[in-house]
């Protein structure tokens, strides 16, 4: 009997992934990735798109595959069954007012955008009433393998029914599903990918502003300073429209990157005035309430020694030289000041915010180090200049980011990609072992945001 039901349910999934047409709207980095992997899982029907000028060029990319290449996203969601926009954020309201009204009947409509609330203000504006609204978001890059990493899933105009297709349809991702409504993600993401990823920008500014290669300098070589330095690189390496869509067209961004960037100037104001007792009162306050009562939650178990390996200098040991870690520092006092829980956050941690959270995690939890940091703050002189300059960085990117400059975030981005752009390559090797290293300890996240 147990057999019968068994053999029925697998000819079901045969029949499904016969029948069931997906397609796919954008065909970058991250519309590859989906196309590849479902049509490697056994779907046989993926149609797929790009900018029509990109036709011919796709069609050789994927002869000889199962994957069809479309013309135009009108093809794509009038044949499809479930459709994926894989567009830029900025693009999401006039593609999908182009390619909307097209849309089969009943189908089931999602998007890969980093950031939710234009996307689903485009659907709701564009799409025909009769199809379901259930979106996505892999909160990982191409290059990484999503196995295990989270992948929010969004039921917001859909059945039981439709839910379900979904979650078979991307089943095949093997990531850690995270049900989650629009909102939640983009308060969520503001954090664990806007503040953060403005946090590894602006020591990208600094080191260009004082014309420093980091990998060269005693004050950021070694242990959790290849964090900064090869997330950093990581990031510059990268197409600027993703980062700049989800900081700027983020509701919730604005907020967070502002008390980020005022507390790093709070800190370095108490810094220069060596107000020694108000700055560690201020430090550990912090400290206590985003490290003090963790309960059972996981640490992330990051250290100085696991951390040395992966490193672009070769700076000795002995010859390091000590850091305020502002950048930590006012990262912690940031999430102190919203009354912020970052481990609540996990369910949509990308590796970097988990490396982000491990480094500042391993900062506070380690006395020693900590006090050589606070001590480095208020009386290392020499580090002042650099502390000044990135002060001004996280302020640079916190009022492009909330003038809502999409321009100046593209040239301020490039202007500082192109300074490191020669040790790009190095630095994409070492990045992804340190990425690999990350997966490794990654514990399955939670399924629900804590309040
Ligand atoms: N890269 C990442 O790490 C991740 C990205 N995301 C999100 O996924 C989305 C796609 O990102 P990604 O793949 O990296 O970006 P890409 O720039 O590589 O891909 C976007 C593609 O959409 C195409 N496009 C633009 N307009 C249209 C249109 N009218 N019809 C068809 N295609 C169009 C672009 O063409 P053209 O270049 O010619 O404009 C481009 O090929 C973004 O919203 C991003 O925020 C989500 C998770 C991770
Ligand atoms: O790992 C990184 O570099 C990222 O931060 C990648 C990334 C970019 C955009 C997303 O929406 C999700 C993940």
């Amino acid at each position: 009997m147990a057999n019968t039901t068994n053999n029925i349910a697998q000819e079901e999934t045969i029949v499904e992934m016969e029948t069931i047409q997906l397609g796919i709207i954008g065909m970058g980095d991250m519309g590859k990735l989906y196309a590849r992997t479902l049509s490697a899982a056994g779907w046989k029907n993926v149609n797929v798109c790009d900018m029509p000028n990109k036709y011919e060029a796709l069609c050789g990319e994927f002869a000889g595959t199962d994957i069809r290449v479309m013309k135009d996203g009108h093809l794509v969601s009038r044949q499809s069954d479930w459709i994926l926009y894989s567009v830029p954020a900025e693009f999401i309201d006039s593609v999908v007012a182009t390619y909307g009204p097209s849309t089969k009947i009943g189908a089931i409509v999602a998007g890969q955008t980093s950031v939710k609330a234009p996307e689903i203000a485009a659907f709701e504006k564009h799409l025909p009433e009769d199809v379901h609204i259930i979106t996505c978001h892999s909160m990982h890059g191409p290059t990484v393998p999503s196995k295990g990493q989270p992948l929010v899933i969004i039921n917001h105009r859909g059945t039981a029914e439709t839910l379900a297709l979904v979650e078979r349809i991307l089943g095949c991702f093997e990531s850690e599903i995270a049900h989650l409504s629009y909102k939640e993600h983009d308060r969520i993401t503001a954090d664990t990918q806007a503040v953060t990823h403005m946090a590894f920008l602006s020591m990208g500014t600094t080191w260009k502003h004082q014309d420093n290669f980091p990998w060269f300098d005693p004050t950021y070589t070694g242990g959790i300073e290849n964090v900064k330095v090869n997330m950093t690189m990581r990031i510059l390496s990268n197409k600027w429209h993703v980062y700049a869509g989800l900081a700027i067209l983020n509701p919730s961004a604005k907020a967070q990157v502002k008390q980020y960037s005022l507390s790093v100037a709070a800190l370095f104001k108490l810094m220069i005035q060596e107000k020694e007792a108000e700055f560690v009162a201020r430090i550990r306050a912090a400290g206590e309430f985003v490290f003090g009562n963790r309960g059972a939650r996981e640490q992330i178990l990051l250290s100085d020694n696991l951390l040395d390996q992966y490193s672009l200098g070769s700076v000795p040991k002995d010859k390091r030289k000590p850091n305020s870690h502002l950048s930590l520092l006012a990262m912690v006092d940031c999430w102190y000041q919203l009354k912020m829980n970052p481990y609540s956050h996990m369910v949509c941690q990308t590796p970097l915010f988990r490396f982000w959270l491990g480094i500042s995690e391993y900062l506070f939890l380690n006395e020693d180090f900590l006090q050589d940091a606070m001590q480095a703050a208020l009386y290392e002189k020499e580090i002042r200049e650099d502390d000044m300059e990135f002060m001004m960085s996280a302020r640079g990117w916190q009022e492009c980011i909330a003038l809502g400059n999409m321009e100046g975030y593209r040239v301020r981005f490039e202007d500082t990609a192109q300074f490191f752009k020669s040790r790009f390559g190095e630095a994409a090797v070492v990045g992804k072992q340190m990425i690999e290293m990350i997966t490794r300890k990654t514990n399955p996240p939670t399924t629900t945001a804590a309040p």
